[in-house]
């Protein structure tokens, strides 16, 4: 190498002869880097987390799992391995895709950002034993611990959402389905059924799939009726049981912890069993006769004025519910309605969805039992 070639101004001129690096030299630098990139990429995804479980959720649990991980893997980052930072040569600094330039929505940045970090640690643990000998083993608990971070993330998320919802759409079987949904979804609608009981399971599982991108493309839960199959089959955010559906015990089994269960009640004793049982939210009727569920009486006003007294979890107001009739039953005590008539046969979804909304969120929704 010329004298030229080896002036260094970082050294005001003095002529640092630099020893070629051998093999081995060359691959640890190599692995340095690695490591280094990977460190700042976790610590970077987990403070994107942690900022949507702070301010977001206003969970000082989830924001504080996040900072504890940010500080355990920055005591990883030793100055050798920020040494053998070359940004200007790394040759990824240009890469990108055009998923990365846009987020749909908070729950695809969330996402994204759990997939980089896991990504991230998963490249820690294997590269991480060519440095130090417990390296593996630490980002392969961390990156377990990130696996239930992600978990109780989006299933605390759930739980706020379905909280903050007051108008609940289920569907009934339509040409214009996802068109009449979408409307609704634009009108504000933030919790959404899919119930059809004569389509075949193709019809029900293609159908599904769509409710629930759409329904997550506007930051709306989406549940499958009945079925819990299903409901694991599409990712759906939950399942409603009715008083001849599988037991919750058994559903909560197969959703695990962070998926919604609804149950369907007619009276004070089904209410508390489904209570008691870990519903997450139930249905209170139907209030009026409906022709949408043929043969089934009305549990009336009374039970909604129940529920308003002794209901400790989240339930909605169902059966024959309408624009003309709404205000009869917030009066009743309800707080959250459930419709399908009204919207799936609606001229206009958006304007009834908007009126529904505007009508609910006159008054105060009471405390119910949060989710921790
Ligand atoms: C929100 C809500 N409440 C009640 C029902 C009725 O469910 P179910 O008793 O299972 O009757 P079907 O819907 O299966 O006919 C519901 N679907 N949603
Ligand atoms: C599924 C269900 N469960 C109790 S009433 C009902 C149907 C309500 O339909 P509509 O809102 O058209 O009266
Ligand atoms: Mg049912």
């Amino acid at each position: 190498m010329k004298q030229a070639d080896c002036y260094d101004e970082s050294t005001n001129g003095v002529v640092v002869m630099v020893e070629p690096y051998s093999q081995r030299e060359q691959i640890q630098q190599v692995v340095y880097r690695i490591l280094d990139a990977n460190l700042d990429r976790v610590r970077e995804g987990l403070r994107i987390i942690e900022e949507w479980c702070r301010f977001g959720l206003n969970s000082s649990q989830l924001a504080g799992e996040c900072k504890r991980m940010r500080q355990e893997v920055a005591s990883w980052h030793t100055a050798e391995l920020r040494a053998a930072r070359d940004t200007p040569g790394d040759a990824g600094t240009e890469l990108t895709h055009p998923q990365e330039e846009q987020r749909a929505s908070i729950k695809s940045l969330l996402q994204a950002n759990f997939c980089r970090v896991e990504e991230a640690l998963r490249v820690l643990e294997e590269y991480g034993k060519l440095y130090r000998p417990n390296m593996g083993k630490a980002f392969k608990q961390m990156r377990y611990r990130v696996y239930t971070l992600e978990s109780n993330l989006m299933g605390y998320q759930r739980h706020q959402l379905l909280l903050r919802s007051r108008l609940y759409l289920v569907t009934s079987p339509t040409e214009n389905l996802l068109e009449t949904v979408e409307a609704a979804l634009k009108g504000g609608l933030t919790l959404v059924q899919y119930r059809d009981k004569n389509a075949d399971d193709a019809t029900r599982i293609a159908l599904a799939e769509k409710l629930r991108q759409l329904c997550h493309s506007y930051n709306a839960i989406f549940i499958i009726n009945d079925r819990v199959d299903l409901a694991l089959a599409v990712d759906a955010d939950g399942v409603h049981l009715g008083q001849q559906d599988m037991p919750i015990a058994i559903a909560r089994q197969l959703l695990g912890p962070h998926r919604l269960i609804g149950r369907s009640t007619t009276n004070s004793d089904e209410m508390q069993r489904a209570i008691a049982e870990g519903a997450d939210y139930i249905g209170v009727g139907p209030v009026y006769e409906t022709p949408t569920k043929i043969g089934k009486p009305a549990a009336g006003l009374e039970y909604v004025n129940y529920a308003a007294k002794h209901c400790s979890i989240p339930w909605f107001a169902i059966g024959g519910i309408d624009p003309n009739n709404i205000n009869d039953v917030i009066d009743a005590g309800a707080q959250r309605v459930a419709v399908v008539r009204s919207i799936m046969q609606a001229e206009q979804p958006t304007l009834v969805t908007q009126y529904f909304l505007s009508q609910l969120n006159r008054i105060q929704p009471s405390p119910e039992k949060s989710y921790v």
